[in-house]
């Protein structure tokens, strides 16, 4: 049985991202460093498609904004797109620390962070779920925003409430998935018969049976629609 929330037409699709392109052209700033980075990310062969769309990125620097960030912990680097627009975010003197596990992306996202201008940015290399069992909670984090492989989400949820502040942030992408987290029929693993099994889907949904119970945090949901179509990210506060 195929899923049926999972096949938005190409349409309706083609609405998304001219709805986010025409926003974005009275928001967004042109910026040489999200450019080269851009650039860059596609000519060295990694997956360009998995940067968040440039709304997002803009987010995430109104929210470093907005709550006077000093100190970020990013987990899921790829090419530092993502990087860049917290870099940008953050005064002289904060702190940005970012998560990956390939060094080839880890080398891209340096060389973008460079040409960026942004120097207070340590790339990590290894797996996030080894990086993040070795920080200390002496030194916590203002806003977490966690974008890496979505079956350690419940994982990573975990040490990010441990690292981060009372009253910081965490952003968690990708939680809705064209509204597959949703859709009954992408089963749990190990799936059986027709059904499709995708770990990335059950990540997610390991992740708000964590929430439903969780008194330490508020949380939300936001969904986003564009360019890269249905999705959306997890807003949560430390309480
Ligand atoms: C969605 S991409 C990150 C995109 C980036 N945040 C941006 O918007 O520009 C996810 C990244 O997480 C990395 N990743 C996957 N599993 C990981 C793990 N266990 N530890 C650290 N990084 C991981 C991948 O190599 C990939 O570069």
């Amino acid at each position: 049985m195929a899923s049926t929330i999972a096949e938005i037409p190409r349409e309706v699709l083609e609405t998304f991202a001219r709805s986010d392109e025409y926003h974005n052209s009275f928001l967004l700033r042109p910026d040489e460093g999200l450019e080269y980075a851009s650039e860059h990310i596609k000519e060295n062969g990694l997956m360009h498609h998995m940067s968040v769309p440039a709304s997002q990125g803009e987010f995430l620097k109104l929210v470093v904004l907005a709550i006077g960030a000093k100190r970020v912990l990013e987990v899921g680097t790829l090419g530092g797109y993502s990087t860049i627009w917290i870099g940008q975010g953050l005064p002289e003197d904060g702190e940005l620390i970012t998560l990956e596990i390939s060094e080839v992306n880890a080398k891209v996202a340096r060389e973008n962070l460079a040409k960026a201008g942004i120097r207070n940015a340590r790339v990590l290399v290894g797996n996030a779920n080894e990086t993040l069992a070795g920080l200390p909670t002496e030194e916590p984090f203002d806003l977490i925003f966690v974008d890496a492989d979505k079956q350690s989400y419940p994982n990573y949820f975990l040490e990010a409430k441990r690292l981060v502040r009372k009253h910081g942030v965490i952003i968690i992408d990708n939680v809705v998935q064209k509204g597959r987290v949703a859709d009954g029929s992408f089963a749990r693993p190990p799936a059986i018969g027709v059904y499709p099994n995708d770990s990335t889907v059950d990540g997610v949904r390991t992740l708000l049976k964590l929430l439903k119970e969780d008194k330490e945090v508020e949380a939300t949901t936001i969904a986003t629609a564009n360019e890269k179509g249905y999705d959306g990210f997890l807003y949560a506060i430390k309480l």
